[in-house]
């Protein structure tokens, strides 16, 4: 047997490491993922099912699970699952391997304020790099449901064949070249989920469940434009796709978690013990960094900090958001 013993491999065992797993199987043969929890591997391997991140999901027995890093190097194509606070000591650990490497965390690194791309470009020089990203509940992907992704490479001839390996007929990629616009709508929209979680869970209305969509896109565009990003994908299933999809239903972990603030819960309470991942929650204060460090005005961004530090209480920050002053609605 050749070295290459999988076309396609996953790291992150999680809801969407699982649910990517699924669909690779769907294509491939053979399909390997790394996933940290030994419960995980087991459960994967011997019920078919990832009852600890994705219960209720039959797996197909074409995916196989470990707990080893190291059989990654067997894969062709690594797609990177993991949550992006942990891509840098995932990536670090790998032994290595020349594969392309599929990024499909959402999130800003805290303390570096670096993009995922950036972190696996400083960790893995070696190795070619895309971002996938879009709306994309796991459940439903896995499911089989019609679902449509933006997929990013700087080389459009990469791009090509890591569609023609991803795609299947119910999961649809859509390339692009801009990596860094592909990026910022994911890590971002999780950061407007948890805003419209608040006012799902204060009960302000639909009114101002659109206005703060449309408003936060708007600071979405001025961040994304101010790091590099195209408009065009910001416009796109990684931004706007994601942000509409993301804002409108408890299905989202970062909508959950706002609508728990909105209902005055702390942070503290809602995310201890929390197993599965809200990217939002540590996204938002190095995103807010970064953006005064850019002159990039994100009042919204700002407000979802303050809640989720405990600095201000709902009625404040709501108040303090509708008090700003008048202005042309323009970017
Ligand atoms: N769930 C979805 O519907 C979905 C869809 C698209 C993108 N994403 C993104 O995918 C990424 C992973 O999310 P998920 O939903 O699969 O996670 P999850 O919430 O289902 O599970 C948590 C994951 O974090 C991992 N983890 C915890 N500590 C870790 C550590 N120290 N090192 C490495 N891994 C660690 C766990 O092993 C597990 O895989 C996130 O960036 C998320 O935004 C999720
Ligand atoms: O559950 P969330 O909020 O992490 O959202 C999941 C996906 O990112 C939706 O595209």
């Amino acid at each position: 047997m050749s070295q290459m013993q999988y076309p396609v491999g996953i790291i992150g065992g999680g809801a969407w490491g699982t649910a990517l797993a699924a669909v690779m199987a769907q294509i491939h043969d053979r399909v390997l993922i790394w996933a940290r929890e030994e419960a995980a591997v087991h459960s994967i391997n011997n019920l078919h099912e990832n009852s600890l991140f994705l219960p209720g999901t039959s797996l197909s027995s074409k995916i196989e699970a470990t707990a080893d890093l190291a059989r990654m190097i067997a894969c062709e194509n690594l797609l990177i699952v993991t949550p992006a606070q942990h891509v840098r000591a995932t990536l670090a650990a790998l032994p290595d391997t020349q594969a392309p490497l599929i990024l499909c965390a959402k999130g800003i690194e805290a303390d570096t304020q670096m993009l995922v791309s950036d972190v696996a470009v400083t960790t893995r020089p070696g190795n070619p790099i895309a971002v996938l990203s879009g709306p994309t509940f796991a459940h439903e992907v896995a499911a089989g449901k019609p679902t449509a992704v933006t997929l990013a490479t700087a080389d459009q001839t990469l791009g090509s064949e890591l569609m023609r390996r991803i795609a299947t007929p119910s999961f649809r990629p859509y390339w692009s070249d801009d990596v860094v616009g592909a990026e910022i709508g994911g890590a971002v929209k999780n950061v407007l989920a948890i805003a419209c979680g608040v006012v799902d869970g204060a009960g302000l209305g639909l009114n101002a469940r659109a206005a703060l969509i449309a408003r936060g896109f708007a600071e979405m565009q001025r961040y994304g434009l101010a790091r590099g990003a195209k408009a065009e994908t910001l416009a796109g299933l990684s931004g706007l796709g994601d942000l509409v999809l993301t804002c409108s239903s408890e299905n989202s972990r970062n909508f959950s978690l706002g609508r728990g603030l909105g209902q005055g819960q702390s942070s503290e309470s809602l995310l201890a013990d929390r197993k599965t991942v809200a990217e939002g929650a540590y996204t938002a204060p190095v995103l807010l960094q970064s953006a005064t460090a850019l002159d990039v005005e994100m009042p919204i961004v700002s407000a979802v900090c303050a809640l989720l530090s405990g600095s201000a209480t709902v009625d404040a920050v709501v108040a303090e958001l509708l008090a700003r002053p008048l202005k042309s609605e323009s970017w």
